[in-house]
């Protein structure tokens, strides 16, 4: 037992995401995305529990600090039949109902598993998990418990919590997969400065993330989640139904199999080839309005099914498109001292981001699928009107959630973004009857780092162990 007292504190970041182009293409891997990390992090610190001399306790206390009854105590032990780890949530309390939470489970199921191949069980010692949300994935209200902290106090239940839509649970997956990882195995195996474990990282998270939604999606938000914004291509999502469900025989040597390379993956990350030039920012805009993301995706991806001709050509086009724009991006960040007296030096930038919207309406009326819908037409376009906007789009599945603008960093860009915002009303009447509420400015951006380790004195407030 004395191994796992000597465990020091780790903590790891994650960032949220913004697909700012490929919304649908991207679950087919003959197409490809544009996603941005964003500045909006989940953090998760993993400290030890001291237990007294003899006493030997299985078990691992998460705890999400800035939510009301964010408590969840799991019980793990190693199964017959190399079946992985079993993971058993406890009561808090005798009177207390058990509070699930899919992703903290299923991520803590799948990073044990992965450990234990590694480790003796008996050296999988206790632990307290802390995790920690930047305040922008959030629209509710909340406090700070100190001028100090960067992190606030919701005062609600998560269940009561208002996702802002930058991507949540990707991030606490690779956060928390991430954190395990690093504070139960030797550095020689796993260690975040080295590419061979952000691969492990990516597999494993993809791999836990699939299971805890239960479908495979195109795995771009936790992609961005370990590397950051970066191009990126699917994986076949053949990978992933292999492995069997945790408990089921062999599962510990599958699952290991797909996250140590034994089975190829195929998924092409390209972080060179996106990139934000200097003096140009993403700005992310919350709708007070929601949509349905898997509605939306079966509902085009059975128009595709039944139109393979008419699709095609759509997607081809916005492939194109959306290719153009990432080397535009490039272009013009690696060019900045070239463009200094050329006059207007985003005209191509506006040019293609108004095409690709053009093809996305085109999509939209095709499939009968709002993905750019006529409020959200009205609004981008009017945001787009202002000085020093570039262009804006609706990102990922699109529909009512959000919009993304692409404009020049400069204060008075985002003084007359937030005017126009404060006072817009949504046209009455519109297509569909969906009346869109109040838009709000996110306090986020891009950013091009993805996972990475933090210091865990930044959580010295809220650790709760
Ligand atoms: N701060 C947090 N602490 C614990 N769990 C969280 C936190 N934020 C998100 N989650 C988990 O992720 C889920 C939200 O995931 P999802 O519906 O996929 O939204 P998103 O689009 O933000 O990823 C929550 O129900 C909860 O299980
Ligand atoms: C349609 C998609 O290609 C993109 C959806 O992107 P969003 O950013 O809208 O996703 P959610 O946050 O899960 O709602 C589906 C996918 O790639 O899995």
């Amino acid at each position: 037992m004395a191994s796992t007292l000597s465990l020091e504190s780790s903590a790891v970041s994650a960032p949220g995401k913004v697909l700012l182009a490929g919304g649908y293409l991207v679950l087919d891997r003959k197409y490809s995305a544009l996603v941005f990390g964003l500045d909006a992090r989940i953090h998760v610190c993993i400290e030890p529990i001291r237990t007294k001399s003899g006493v030997t306790l299985h078990e691992i206390i998460v705890k999400s600090p800035q939510f009301r009854e964010a408590t969840w105590e799991y019980g793990y032990r190693l199964t017959e039949g190399d079946g992985g780890v079993n993971v058993t949530q406890l009561r808090v309390s005798h009177d207390s109902r058990l509070n699930r939470n899919p992703f903290i489970e299923t991520a803590l199921t799948y990073g044990l598993t992965y450990i234990s191949s590694y480790l003796p069980h008996h050296a999988i010692g206790p632990a307290s998990i802390s995790i920690l949300a930047s305040s922008s994935y959030y629209s509710n209200p909340g406090t700070a418990p100190s001028s100090a902290s960067q992190f606030l106090n919701f005062d609600v239940t998560l269940g009561e919590a208002h996702k802002t839509g930058l991507g949540s649970s990707a991030a606490l997956v690779t956060s928390f997969t991430a954190a395990l990882l690093s504070y139960y195995l030797p550095k020689d195996i796993f260690n975040l400065s080295n590419d061979a474990s952000l691969t492990k990282l990516h597999n494993l998270a993809q791999a836990a993330h699939c299971a805890a939604q239960g479908k495979v999606g195109s795995g771009f938000d936790i992609a961005s989640a370990v590397y950051g914004s970066c191009l990126y291509r699917r994986f076949s999502p053949s990978l992933l139904t292999h492995h069997g469900d945790p408990g089921s025989l062999s599962f510990g040597s599958k699952l290991c199999a797909l996250i140590d390379g034994d089975v190829q993956w195929d998924t092409e990350i390209r972080k060179a080839a996106i990139k934000m030039p200097t003096g140009l920012r993403l700005v992310m805009c919350d709708v007070d309005c929601g949509s349905e993301t898997p509605g939306m995706v079966k509902k085009v991806l059975e128009w595709r099914k039944q139109n393979a001709e008419e699709a095609d050509a759509v997607w081809n086009q916005l492939q194109r498109g959306n290719e153009a724009l990432a080397a535009e991006l490039t272009r013009l960040a690696g060019a900045e001292e070239q463009n200094s007296d050329v006059l207007d030096k985003y005209s191509t930038l506006r040019e293609i981001i108004i095409e690709n919207r053009k093809l996305i309406r085109e999509m939209s009326a095709a499939s009968k699928v709002p993905i750019e819908p006529l409020q959200q037409t009205i609004l981008l376009d009017a945001v787009s009107n202002l000085a020093g906007v570039i262009g804006g789009v609706v990102p990922g599945a699109g529909g009512y959630d959000a919009i993304v603008v692409l404009i020049e960093d400069k204060d008075e860009v985002i003084a007359e973004l937030k005017k126009l915002l404060a006072g817009w009303k949504a046209e009455p009447g519109d297509d569909d009857g969906v009346k869109i509420g109040k838009v709000g400015i996110l306090g986020v951006r891009e950013d091009m780092v993805g996972v990475r380790k933090e210091d865990p004195g930044l959580y010295k407030e809220w650790s709760t162990c």
